[in-house]
């Protein structure tokens, strides 16, 4: 076995604290080979896709590899911009806003690396650029609201999987979920409330997450209760009542039974019962990507009209909006504490509470 060595080890090497974001992955272009090379790996995880392997990888390269990708590629050039991939590229301005942040905020030297579970910036090369900063001590956050084991999990997976081969491991903290942060709450909330007051209010607001094979929640997968309770606190935060909301999952892949009720069907179902306006937002993502901005957005509006619905919007994901990286950012500061970087002269109750009142300000101006 070889190791991933430090050869530039020096005692007086300055250290700092590396912080790793990983988010889900995208293809690096929306070509068909780029996008089966991606859906190759995403599809191979078995995390994901827990059938047997066998089977499995006879189904995925017989078949799905040979028909899913020019599919899908059709739907990543529909939402592509002239910077890349939506994800990607509003990952990385998550990135630069937070490591502004937590430069001001820690007292000593922090470095923000962003990574993806598939595709590139692999996990393994920014593991690599926290590595090259000299980060001793390193915190991952998966930029998942909620824990799913097929999300959360698999990003563990592959951090664990690179820090195996190194021969100094740093010290290690990992974030797991934050679906019913206040600030999480509230940001959503803010940006429900900025909707409304510049379009009104529809006759139903849709919590739309991501959907699991049910069989994973039968397993003890808690995402689907996560789930729930992100969408009752926003729903609660918003005074909004039990009967102007419905939550429903969403990208639905394969033949077996997924968490219900399905997003498609329940627009559907809203349309043929005379419900005329939707609102609906998906605040299982961290930022826009293919599920937002082609399932939501495009794909979604039509089958909504289609049933009888004459207006349809989709509130975009928190992104990088300065509620959402203030949040972050103390989500970060919290599970830091104790680290050596985090003291210093840098923070103080009332900064942050002075930081918190500049952010929000910022936000109302957004
Ligand atoms: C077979 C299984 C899949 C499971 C289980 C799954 C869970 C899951 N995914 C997200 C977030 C995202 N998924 C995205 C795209 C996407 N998801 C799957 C399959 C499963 N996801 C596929 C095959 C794809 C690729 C596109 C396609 O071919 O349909 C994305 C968008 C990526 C982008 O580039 O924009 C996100 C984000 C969550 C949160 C989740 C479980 C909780
Ligand atoms: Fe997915
Ligand atoms: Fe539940």
């Amino acid at each position: 076995m070889t190791f991933v060595d430090t050869l530039d080890y020096r005692h007086d090497n300055p250290e700092c604290l590396g912080i790793l974001l990983v988010n889900l992955g995208t293809p690096d272009t929306p070509s068909v080979p780029d996008v089966r090379r991606y859906l190759a790996e995403f599809l191979s995880d078995p995390r994901v896709v827990e059938m047997a392997r066998l089977p499995w990888m006879l189904l995925l390269h017989g078949v799905i590899l040979r028909t899913r990708p020019a599919r899908s590629a059709k739907a990543y050039q529909s939402i592509w911009t002239p910077e890349g991939s939506p994800l990607l590229e509003i990952s990385r301005r998550q990135k630069t806003a937070l490591q502004d942040l937590l430069s001001q905020w820690f007292g000593g030297p922090v470095r923000v690396a962003l990574a993806m579970r598939y595709g590139n910036p692999s996990v393994a090369a920014g593991l690599a650029e926290l590595k090259a900063a000299n980060a001793r001590r390193v915190l991952v956050l998966p930029l998942y609201p909620q824990y799913s084991a097929t999300t959360v999990g698999s990003v563990f997976d592959a951090v664990t999987d690179e820090l195996r081969r190194w021969r100094w491991l740093p010290e290690l903290r990992f974030i797991n979920q934050y679906h019913d942060e206040p600030a999480y709450i509230t940001a959503v909330a803010a940006s429900i409330r900025a909707h409304w007051a510049e379009h009104g209010q529809a006759e139903r607001l849709l919590f739309s997450f991501h959907g699991i094979p049910k069989e994973y929640f039968e397993k003890g997968d808690p995402y689907h209760c996560q789930c729930q309770k992100t969408a009752r606190l926003i729903a609660a935060e918003l005074d909004l009542p039990s009967d102007r909301w419905l939550l429903s999952f969403q990208s639905r892949l394969g033949k077996s039974e997924w968490l219900q009720p399905y997003t498609d069907a329940t627009l559907e179902a809203l349309g043929a019962q005379g419900i005329k306006s939707i609102q609906v937002i998906s605040p299982g993502f961290s930022v826009d990507c293919l599920e937002t901005l082609e399932e939501m957005s495009i794909e979604n509006r039509h089958l909504f009209l289609e049933a009888g619905g004459e207006s349809y919007s989709y509130i975009p994901c928190l992104n990088d909006n300065p509620d959402h990286m203030q949040m972050l950012a103390d989500l970060i500061h919290r599970h830091c504490s104790g680290w050596p970087e985090v003291q210093g002269p840098a923070v103080d109750a009332a900064g942050l509470a002075e930081r918190a009142d500049r952010a929000r300000h910022m936000g109302a101006k957004a």
